[in-house]
């Protein structure tokens, strides 16, 4: 591994979480999100029938509608998960923009482009008092992911 990334465990519990995609790779993230934050917020225009239900249940916000520049306003971790790379992008400038404006970072995470990610979203398993958390730095979420199963359960 060239460049390892420290797994720090961070307490999330009172953070603002915005979801910007509301497709497969956001519903798998938002299930994991959910078993440490309950402030979570999802906007697109089409949901995943899991995010649809998760609504219902009143578990998370969601905003049915394209992202517009401001909605990460209160936001304290961004993740950017669409499948339109210029507005992933163009959400990460603006966490940066917002951060330096008002002094205090937007944590920000793209899926499809681990060069703008301020932090990688991890596979996590998570027992009643263990939580693991296994990354490649990006070389092999495949290999990764087989890992998670084979330490146990996980969101999918
Ligand atoms: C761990 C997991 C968490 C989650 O997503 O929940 C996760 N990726 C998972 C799966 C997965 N990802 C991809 C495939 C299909 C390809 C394949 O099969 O190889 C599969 C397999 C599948 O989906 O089955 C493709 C892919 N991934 C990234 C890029 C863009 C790039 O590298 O620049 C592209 C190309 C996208 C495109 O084509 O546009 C980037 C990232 N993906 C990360 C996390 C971050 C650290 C990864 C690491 O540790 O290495 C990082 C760097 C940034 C971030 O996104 O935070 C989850 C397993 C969860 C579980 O099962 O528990
Ligand atoms: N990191 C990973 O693990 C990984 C794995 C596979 C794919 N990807 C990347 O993630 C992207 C998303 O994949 P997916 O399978 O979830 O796609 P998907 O097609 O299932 O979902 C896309 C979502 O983006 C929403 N969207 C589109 N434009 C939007 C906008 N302007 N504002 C708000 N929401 C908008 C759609 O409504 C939809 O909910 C892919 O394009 C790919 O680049 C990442």
């Amino acid at each position: 591994m060239d460049k390892a990334y420290f797994p720090m465990f961070v307490d999330i519990s009172e953070k603002e979480i915005v979801v910007v995609g509301g497709g497969n790779i956001a519903a798998r993230r938002v299930k994991t999100l959910l078993l440490f934050s309950d402030h979570i917020t999802v906007i697109a225009p089409r949901l995943h029938d899991s995010l649809a239900d998760l609504e219902a249940e009143g578990r998370i916000t969601c905003l049915h509608r394209a992202y517009r520049e401001g909605d990460i306003y209160n936001a304290h971790i961004v993740l950017a998960a669409t499948d339109d790379k210029e507005v992933n992008r163009s959400i990460g400038e603006e966490c940066n923009i917002l951060g330096q404006k008002c002094g205090r970072k937007i944590l920000f995470n793209t899926a499809d482009d681990r060069t703008l990610c301020d932090f990688y979203f991890p596979a996590v398993v998570q027992t009643e008092d263990i939580v693991i958390g296994i990354n490649s730095g990006g070389k092999n979420p495949a290999k990764v992911k087989e890992i998670r199963r084979r330490l146990g359960s996980g969101p999918c």
